[in-house]
């Protein structure tokens, strides 16, 4: 948890700001009882009233003090603490941008969301506790020193209380420590079922499963409440334990006290003084018994953090990263084998092919053959196990991520789309692009018409997730916004699904037009897609199975005379 704390540097002055007056606040505590006692012993036994209008006096000023120095200190904490979470999750939020998707694959969303919010919340928590970190050890080592010199025969009962209470606080927290790591396991528990349920509603209603997840979510949530209700079970007996060997300390320190005034050894002001010291103590000791209840949540919520921020993701930019500018790019596939973590099989075995500028390039092959592992590797989401992708011959970990994505137009096989205006989603990868850019890049997509009818056309405001488009009209806007970026490199995965035979072909008849110069990779399933490609690669079971065009393939490859046959007409292979 300590490393967390690195996150607090910017905020050092009034870190020690808020210690300085906490201690005083403490001292200015601790004083109180003396001056008390100073009035009863004096004032009141010798019936002394000036004496007692000047130091109740004093008291106020004390008592005054001490309250400016906590409202300051609480001022000052509140903002520290919410900058300090502010700072951390700004940080891991960078640096999950960083990770590749086989971190994400790793840790999970559900988890990733957790740890970004719930766990910084505990750590924060944890923060704004630090009033209490400074002020209960100094009011229970003060307590003790200022009690001892009241009546050093006394001090002995409170001694003796101490470690008691401090032995019972340890046993509980034993036991309760280890329960709060798996309370935010349970939280992930139920953020998992919670994103799965309102991301797949649809599914879920259309196949009548909604109860079957409600009962999924009640098993979650129960979960979560068992082991919930057995930490505050565990925390809430440490109160009553407490208190019951505290109260026997006071009537302990009643009784010989009594004895002492009783045989003039001690003064009445004193005793006061000293059971308010007491009260002190004991008030610490809840402070602290608070602060033991936080720690162990907030620092197993802070190894959870630290968990993801000691994620190096291996796919970054090399020291030297060189760009790629050039306008034209050659891809080369060379004996690329690639494993998924923990998958026995490769999803993709000794994959050799070139994809050259002003070509279409199209992948084909049933489902699972690697089609779409081949574009994750291409847009380097993993990197490859064996054999070398380049670009323009250049190994692509030699080059800069950004200059490499910079080049790519991707059009992923579920359109993505994101919540704001219909041009800002055209805009997402050309931010310079003119209104006129971003019309043309629409009309080509098949897109035009469409948004055009929309209420407020380009202004039109998407749902999250482009929930209120129809699945092709969604998928023709990410093939618009790929195009408005004009790349060198166009990635189209499986994108020409959603779309009906007329809007498909009038599309890749748009297309050809503006992409005359690029880099073409199109996988597809339909086999009308791709039959023009000057290169076909087929793929079976991870394996190029066949590589040539249409024709050729026709006469040479089985595997793709299958697909073909399975779904064009005789005349229409020909
Ligand atoms: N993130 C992942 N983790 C583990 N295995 C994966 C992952 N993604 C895909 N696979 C596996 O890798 C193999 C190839 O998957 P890939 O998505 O590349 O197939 P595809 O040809 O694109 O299929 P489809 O046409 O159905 O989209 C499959 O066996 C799949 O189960």
């Amino acid at each position: 948890m300590f490393k967390l704390f690195r996150f607090l540097k910017p905020y050092r002055v009034s870190v020690i700001a808020i210690i300085t007056l906490m201690l005083l606040q403490s001292l200015a505590q601790l004083y109180l009882p003396t001056l008390l006692s100073d009035i009863v012993d004096v004032g009141v036994v010798k019936g002394d009233v000036s004496y007692i209008l000047m130091y109740g006096g004093y008291m106020l000023l004390v008592a005054m003090g001490a309250m400016a120095c906590v409202m300051v200190a609480s001022y000052l904490l509140a903002k520290t603490a919410t900058g300090f979470g502010r700072d951390l999750r700004r940080n891991l939020f960078a640096h999950v941008e960083s990770f590749s998707l086989h971190e994400f694959d790793k840790l999970g969303t559900s988890s990733l969301i957790t740890r970004t919010t719930n766990d910084i919340a505990q750590v924060q928590q944890l923060v704004v506790m630090t009033r209490m970190f400074i002020g209960a050890p100094t009011m229970l080592i003060g307590g003790v020193i200022m009690a001892s010199y009241k009546d050093a025969h006394l001090a002995i009962i409170l001694i003796a209380v101490i470690p008691i209470l401090a032995l019972v606080i340890a046993g509980i927290m034993r036991t309760g420590l280890p329960l709060f790591k798996t309370l935010q396991v349970k939280i992930d528990g139920i953020n998992l079922v919670l994103r799965e349920h309102l991301t797949g509603i649809r599914v879920i209603r259309a196949f009548n499963r909604s109860e079957h997840e409600k009962t999924k979510f009640e098993r979650a949530n129960q979960d979560f409440t068992q082991v919930a209700t057995k930490v505050n079970t565990i925390m809430a007996s440490m109160m009553p334990v407490m208190m019951l060997i505290f109260n026997l300390g006071i009537v302990a320190i009643l009784w010989y006290g009594g004895i002492r005034i009783d045989h003039n050894q001690m003064q009445i002001g004193d005793l006061m003084a000293f059971i308010q010291y007491a009260m002190q103590i004991m008030f610490s000791m809840f402070m602290m018994t608070m602060i033991f209840m936080m720690i162990p949540r907030a620092s197993a919520s802070a190894v959870r953090i630290n968990e993801v921020l000691a994620i190096q993701t291996n796919i970054h930019n090399a020291p030297h990263a060189e760009k790629l500018h050039d306008n034209q790019t050659t891809i080369a596939f060379n004996h690329v084998t690639f494993s998924y973590p923990g998958a026995e099989q490769p999803a993709v075995q000794d994959i050799t092919f070139e994809a050259a500028p002003g070509e279409v390039t199209a992948i084909i092959g049933g489902t699972g053959s690697g089609k779409t592992t081949l574009i994750n590797l291409l847009l380097r989401f993993y990197d490859v196990d064996s054999g070398s992708i380049t670009l323009n011959g250049l190994p692509l970990p030699s080059l800069s991520l950004e200059s490499v994505r910079n080049q790519m137009g991707y059009v992923p096989q579920k359109a993505v789309l994101f919540s704001g205006t219909v041009t800002d989603n055209l805009r997402f990868g050309a931010d310079v692009a003119s209104p006129e850019d971003l019309a043309h890049a629409a009309a080509t997509a098949q897109a035009a018409q469409f948004v055009e009818e929309m209420k407020d056309g380009y202004a039109s405001v998407l749902a999250q997730g482009g929930t209120n488009l129809s699945g092709g009209q969604k998928q023709r806007l990410s093939i618009a916004r790929a195009l408005a970026r004009k790349p060198n490199i166009y990635i189209f995965d499986d994108s020409f699904s959603a779309l009906d035979f007329k809007t498909d072909a009038k599309l890749r008849a748009a297309l050809k037009s503006e992409t005359e110069r690029a880099t073409m990779i199109i996988v597809a399933q339909r086999v009308s897609t791709i039959m023009d490609a000057q290169q076909i690669i087929v793929l079976d079971e991870g394996r190029i199975a066949g590589k040539g065009t249409h024709s050729e393939l026709m006469k040479t490859c089985e595997v793709y005379q299958e697909i073909v046959s399975s779904q064009l007409s005789e005349e229409e292979s020909a």
